[in-house]
């Protein structure tokens, strides 16, 4: 099987690298010959590591990395790459042992470097765009390749959902991977022929440069909404993570949606000090003052999710998208605009779309029965769940039906306006477990109900998600429509580090199933 996050490059001289890296180089007992030691591939998982390897040890939350480093080299990893405290555990763990070690004062920031180089900078071949912002980024990144296919170009996608690459595509584990995987699989989509690239840049990946040193084609910013604070801290610090990707060492070109204050922001701080083209595109507002030279973009939304996009500098598009809801229309504006900042035409997009941009992205708003309409959708924040609901309630008939829970061991602040918006904006309520993580699933559901009181709505409690889609589902009219909320694609729930299967697609199809057993039988009777 090919392994896609292991691709090797030529072999490098570790001399080369360190000065590429900015590391000393420390040889412990072994001689000057050591230096001469060479590397074919960086991984910062010793269970991965082969011979041939340079073992990146880079301090986390919980351990150093040098704390693996002795598996690492005994599983054939000939050099490591580290900072001065991880050399100290490395010296006292390895004992008599000479092992060549590479130190850096940030290690993490030189693990990408390393690979680039060591692969042959396979992002220097490929256009590639990153898109980041709290909500839609995984839609838009979607469109954009759909786009560039349809453009006839070969684009690779790597995001929260999936990773698809020259002709695979493997489910992922985070929305932006490790720095030495992410160039591996940039080397791999490169040898496959791919032309471009399009990912999600999380603020995480974006705080320890796990991106680094790939400079993007163009950035994409969509929005910043309260999320995340668990890790950041401050929305001061959220925000400075996703104004990071919007700097010359980081894009080239960018688009930032200015419809809220952040994106204004965004678009005077990084106007001045990019290189290339820089766009503002307004969708639900006015365009702001723009900066020198900045291309200002307006979508003007026509019937149904046709629009038009017009820029201050002559070009118009007329396309449309088939996703539902006002914040697709948003997405497509952007991924759209970010392809034609990359230098396509209205008039290339307007030919390679004859149907518009209509990507199918699982879980996002995926509709799964008509009549009831059963919608499952990705939602787990405040913004994102008030979209979700705006967008369902003109073409709901009956109810609108919200399931929804929050996650633990994440953003605790968020979990009872979350409980707001959806007693605000829901007719019924059903209040469940997401994936409480090493949390006491009744105390993140109690505080999502807090935020709940003061409202008419119904809320019903049922901790058990399989039971609650059930419920919802079996207890609903056909002319309800039911949002399944918060879990979109995912297909584990973890519960106290147990991983345990559940997806809310296969669950609404088993519980549409027992509702028209049900409903079969009472005609019958
Ligand atoms: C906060 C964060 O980014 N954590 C990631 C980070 O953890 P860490 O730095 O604390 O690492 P650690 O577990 O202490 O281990 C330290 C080092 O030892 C290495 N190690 C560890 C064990 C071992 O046996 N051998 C070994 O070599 C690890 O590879 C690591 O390099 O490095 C780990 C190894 O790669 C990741 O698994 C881990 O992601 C955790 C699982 C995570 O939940 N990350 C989330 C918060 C995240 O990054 N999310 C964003 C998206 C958020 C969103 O928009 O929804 C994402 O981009 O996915
Ligand atoms: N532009 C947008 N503005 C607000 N909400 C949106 C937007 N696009 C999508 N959403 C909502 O946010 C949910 C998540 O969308 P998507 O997966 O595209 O975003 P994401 O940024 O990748 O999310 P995450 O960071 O959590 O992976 C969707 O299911 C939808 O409810």
């Amino acid at each position: 099987m090919t392994d896609y996050t292991r691709q090797t490059g030529l072999f490098t001289q570790l001399d080369a690298l360190a000065a590429a890296v900015g590391a000393t180089v420390d040889v412990g007992d072994g001689g000057p010959e050591a230096r001469n030691a060479a590397v074919e591939s960086v991984t910062s998982d010793s269970r991965q590591a082969r011979p041939g390897d340079l073992f990146a040890a880079t301090p986390g939350e919980k351990v150093h990395g040098a704390a693996f480093a002795v598996s690492a080299i005994e599983a054939g990893a000939n050099a490591v790459l580290t900072d001065a405290q991880g050399r100290d555990i490395l010296r006292r763990d390895l004992g008599g042992r000479s092992v060549p070690v590479l130190v850096v004062d940030d290690p993490r920031a030189a693990v990408g470097k390393a690979a680039a180089l060591i692969l042959g900078e396979p992002a220097a071949d490929l256009d590639s765009y990153a898109v980041t912002g709290t909500n839609g980024k995984t839609t838009t990144a979607y469109m954009v390749e759909s786009i560039l296919g349809a453009l006839g170009r070969k684009p690779g996608l790597i995001g929260t959902v999936e990773i698809r690459l020259a002709g695979m595509s493997v489910p992922a584990h985070l929305t932006t991977p490790m720095p030495d995987e992410l160039q591996s699989y940039l080397a791999f989509h490169r040898r496959g022929g791919g032309t471009d690239v399009v990912m999600e840049t999380s603020s995480h990946a974006l705080v320890q440069g796990r991106s680094d040193p790939v400079r993007f084609t163009v950035a994409g910013f969509t929005n910043l909404t309260q999320d995340h604070l668990d890790f950041h801290g401050t929305m001061e610090r959220y925000y400075q993570a996703k104004a990071s990707l919007f700097t010359p060492e980081r894009a080239r070109n960018a688009v930032v949606s200015v419809d809220g204050e952040y994106g204004r922001r965004l678009l005077a701080e990084c106007a001045p000090r990019l290189e290339g083209e820089v766009a503002a595109l307004a969708v639900d507002s006015g365009l702001p003052d723009l900066p020198d030279g900045v291309v200002g973009w307006k979508a003007l939304a026509l019937e149904g999710s046709s629009f038009v996009l017009e820029s201050t500098d002559g070009r118009r598009l007329a396309t449309s998208t088939s996703l539902p809801g006002d914040f697709n229309v948003a997405n497509a504006a952007l991924a759209a605009v970010m392809v034609m900042t990359a230098g396509y035409s209205p008039d290339e997009l307007a030919r390679a779309l004859p149907a518009g941009i209509n990507p199918s992205v699982p879980g996002r708003m995926e509709v799964l029965n008509a009549r009831p309409r059963v919608i499952v959708d990705f939602a787990h924040n405040t913004e994102a769940l008030v979209n979700a609901m705006k967008a369902l309630r003109p073409s709901t008939e009956g109810r609108l039906v919200v399931l929804t829970g929050s996650a633990g061991d994440r953003d605790k602040g968020k979990r009872p306006a979350m409980g707001a918006a959806v007693a605000r904006y829901g007719d019924f309520v059903y209040i469940t477990d997401d994936d409480p993580h090493d949390e006491d699933p009744a105390v993140i559901r109690a505080a999502v109900i807090e935020g709940t009181r003061g409202f008419d709505t119904p809320v019903v409690e049922i901790a058990d998600r399989s039971q609650a889609i059930d419920a919802a589902i079996a207890e609903a009219s056909e002319r309800d429509t039911i949002l399944l909320a918060g879990r979109g694609h995912e297909t584990i729930q973890e519960v106290a580090g147990v991983p345990i299967e559940l997806d809310d697609r296969v669950e609404a199809r088993r519980a549409l199933r027992k509702r028209a057993r049900v409903h079969d039988g009472e005609e019958k009777a």
